[in-house]
């Protein structure tokens, strides 16, 4: 069993030192955060600024500001919350993070998109009328009316209309081939792949966080509440290739998400089926499954599967054509922080479920047991 680790500097976790390569100034000051957020007030969007973390961490954490800050400009603020952030990285990791948005900008000044329509998401060019309309509903019913479960846990929709996919893969093909030609070394997706690319890394990035906040974020809180559904915070999306000369399959395992979207782009192929083995957490990623988690699922172009990171997977063999997915791995920094302190999983690890039960019967046994010897003494 792996554990897929993206990238490293795919992580929620981005960070820049300031120019002298110290944490300085604001951060430093008497400013202190809020222990409890101020509900009342609106938060920026801060989507569209260049930042070294999600813009929904600043978001959420523009709610905990001093009173006194909520006046200043975006930039201060934001300025402020950065340097608040890169207290928590570690140096190594700050190091890493550095050079990683150095490869990024690289890719930008040299990078020519081909279908500058697709860094922007609009909405109703990418999805599907029944996506589009669930989602805008927003209630558990208009979701549940589009998705189908076909084993515990994992939802299947379709998701993108037929041309953007088609502009995607295009968009892909052409970003390889400037590889190919510039002899530019680029980061694969993660360390089971040799082939696919990194969307984040050639300037999707914005157009996925979009994609995140609006469209999964509202589903994962509905679904996935108790994996941090609902506080989906960054994310790492790139695409797979399987094919002749390409990736064949994808070994059993675990996503570094508490989240995956997993969208078939196509193109025509044949094998690749997904092989589902239940969710578990790290203490119980090797144990074996029960039947009812035993799951195999075909893709097939615009259709999407969400499911559960820690939700055990692979993907058979591509035996013909070439197959291209694109996956988002979404994270929940709240739920990484608060999984420190837990030891029981159950809500959705299945074997820390299966020993809840087991632990239960027994109790539930020995009372019965006691009862009725209780009873037989009393009545001789
Ligand atoms: O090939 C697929 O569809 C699965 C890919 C996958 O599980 C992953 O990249 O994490
Ligand atoms: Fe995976």
């Amino acid at each position: 069993m792996s554990h897929r680790g993206g990238n490293p500097n795919a992580s929620a976790a981005k960070s820049e030192l300031t120019g002298n390569g110290t944490v300085s100034t604001l951060a430093n000051s008497r400013q202190r955060l809020r222990l409890n957020p101020n509900k009342e007030h609106k938060p920026e969007v801060y989507a569209d600024l260049e930042l070294d973390f999600s813009p929904s961490i600043f978001s959420s954490l523009e709610r905990h500001l001093p009173p006194n800050m909520l006046v200043n400009s975006r930039d201060d603020k934001a300025k402020f919350m950065t340097e608040i952030l890169l207290k928590y990285l570690p140096t190594g990791e700050r190091n890493r993070t550095q050079k990683h948005k150095e490869y990024r900008q690289k890719i930008k000044s040299y990078y020519q998109p081909l279908h500058p329509e697709l860094y922007t998401l609009n909405p109703t060019t990418f999805f599907v009328p029944t996506f589009l309309k669930a989602i805008s509903d927003n209630t558990e019913q208009s979701f549940r009316s589009i998705i189908s479960e076909p084993s515990s846990d994992l939802l299947v929709f379709q998701m993108f209309q037929p041309d953007f996919c088609e502009l995607l893969l295009s968009e892909i093909e052409h970003f390889e081939r400037w590889v190919t030609e510039a002899n530019f070394r680029i980061m694969r997706p993660n360390r089971m792949n040799k082939f696919g690319a990194v969307l984040d890394d050639f300037g999707l990035e914005p157009m996925l966080d979009k994609l995140m906040d609006d469209f999964l974020r509202p589903l994962s809180r509905v679904f996935f509440p108790e994996v941090g559904g609902s506080t989906l915070d960054s994310h790492h999306g790139f695409v797979v290739e399987y094919g002749k000369d390409k990736d064949v399959d994808l070994g059993f395992h675990v996503d570094d998400s508490e989240v995956t979207l997993n969208v078939c782009l196509g193109k025509e192929f044949s094998g690749g089926e997904l092989f589902f083995r239940g969710s578990r957490c790290e203490k119980h990623v090797n144990t074996g499954s029960q039947p009812e988690e035993v799951f195999d699922y075909s893709h097939a172009p615009g259709r999407a599967v969400l499911h559960r990171g820690r939700h055990r997977h692979g993907a058979r063999a591509t035996t013909s054509g070439h197959r291209i997915n694109f996956l988002m791995w979404c994270r929940s920094s709240v739920f990484r922080e608060m999984k420190l302190y837990q030891k029981d999983f159950s809500s959705w690890c299945g074997e820390c479920n299966r020993m809840k039960q087991e632990r239960q019967h027994s109790t539930c046994a020995a009372t019965r047991l006691e009862l009725i010897t209780r009873e037989g003494e009393s009545a001789a």
